[in-house]
């Protein structure tokens, strides 16, 4: 039968905002591209299912990796946990599973190289090959540098996060990314959808106006890249930017979606036959233009800091969590 969420699914690719397939299965006849991970979502995946915490351990143990609690230990536990998380995943939806970079390497070039190769290395050392996988990265200068690199020199696909503004999109598609994630609704209701409150309009949400921006910019001057929107919560949202590249959407609201029916004379919210003219931007090559745009939205420096910060302390928590199992199952 007809539903919100098929009828979207319409124009618009689907994508789950878990890493959980438990979360998958209320959606039996959804087709789910993709399936995204972030610092948020890994730590509510460890808590869930903390046996893959044990499987990554074996893993690296049968490689004759000694187990301990420094930093490096950890931080391999995290890489082949999110891994064999990913491989579960993959079972359930057609695309490719992302997982994210260490926010705090967020503005060091050389950092988010060398992070995204090692999460790279774990991915394909479990057998999921670079075309079953993308790694995302915090749009800032720095970390588009690295993205084009992951690119051009490795084959990575790259998905530039954390998108608060059109200065960063216009930056992530010149730095080749496959995917950006324009962020719609405050993170903290995507951290916690029961929480959400609704605008009196979409057009007072800063995030829907932002993606519109963006992906009227993107189809004008066909960029290769995708628009794959994110921290999507709002019923109202979801039927405003239907149309847009892809949705990455949470299983909560997809359930609602699920269980409504399509309103009479539903029309997709963003359409190519509305495009209207842009001036093309360019930040590649030049860092002081890029920050100094920047500078100009103050709403977007706030929102990236705090979506940064965020993702810290779930990181910060993960690590903690790890290091309590370790200690636990008394190998470390
Ligand atoms: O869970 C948080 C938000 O949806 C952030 O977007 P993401 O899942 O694509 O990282």
């Amino acid at each position: 039968m007809s539903n919100l969420l098929t009828e979207i699914g319409k124009y618009t690719t689907l994508s789950i905002d878990t890493f959980t397939p438990d979360d998958a299965a209320p959606f039996p006849t959804i087709e789910f591209v993709n399936a995204t991970s972030n610092q948020g979502i890994a730590f509510a995946i460890w808590k869930h299912n903390p046996s893959l915490i044990g499987t990554a351990l074996a893993h690296l143990q049968s490689k004759g990796v000694v187990p301990s609690l420094d930093e490096t230990f950890v931080q391999e536990i995290i890489f082949y946990a999110t891994a064999f998380a990913g491989n579960d995943m993959l079972k359930l939806i057609s695309g490719r599973v992302l997982a994210q970079v260490d926010p705090a390497d967020s503005y060091n070039t050389e950092k988010v190289v060398a992070y995204a190769l090692r999460l790279s290395s774990a991915f394909e050392d479990i057998g999921i090959p670079k075309d079953k996988f993308i790694i995302k990265i915090p749009v800032t200068y720095e970390a588009m540098l690295a993205a084009e690199i992951l690119t051009t020199k490795h084959g990575i696909a790259c998905l530039g996060t954390v998108v608060h503004s059109l200065v960063q999109a216009v930056l992530a598609t010149e730095a080749k990314c496959k995917y950006i994630s324009p962020y719609v609704d405050e993170l903290k209701y995507a951290l916690d959808p029961s929480t959400y409150v609704a605008l009196p309009s979409v057009d007072a949400n800063y995030g829907y106006v932002m993606t519109k921006e963006i992906q009227n910019y993107f189809w004008y001057h066909k960029c290769p890249t995708k628009v794959c929107i994110a921290a999507l919560v709002g019923l109202d949202i979801c039927l405003g930017l239907s149309g847009v590249d892809e949705m990455t959407i949470p299983p909560l609201t997809a359930k609602m979606l699920q269980d409504l029916p399509v309103p009479a004379g539903f029309e997709p919210g963003v359409s190519k036959e509305t495009v209207v003219e842009v001036e093309k931007k360019s930040y590649i090559g030049d860092k002081d233009a890029y920050y100094a745009a920047l500078d100009k939205i103050p709403e977007a420096k706030a929102r990236i800091d705090f979506t940064l910060n965020t993702f810290n302390n779930f990181n910060d928590e993960s690590k903690a969590f790890i290091k309590s199992l370790l200690l636990k199952e008394g190998v470390a």
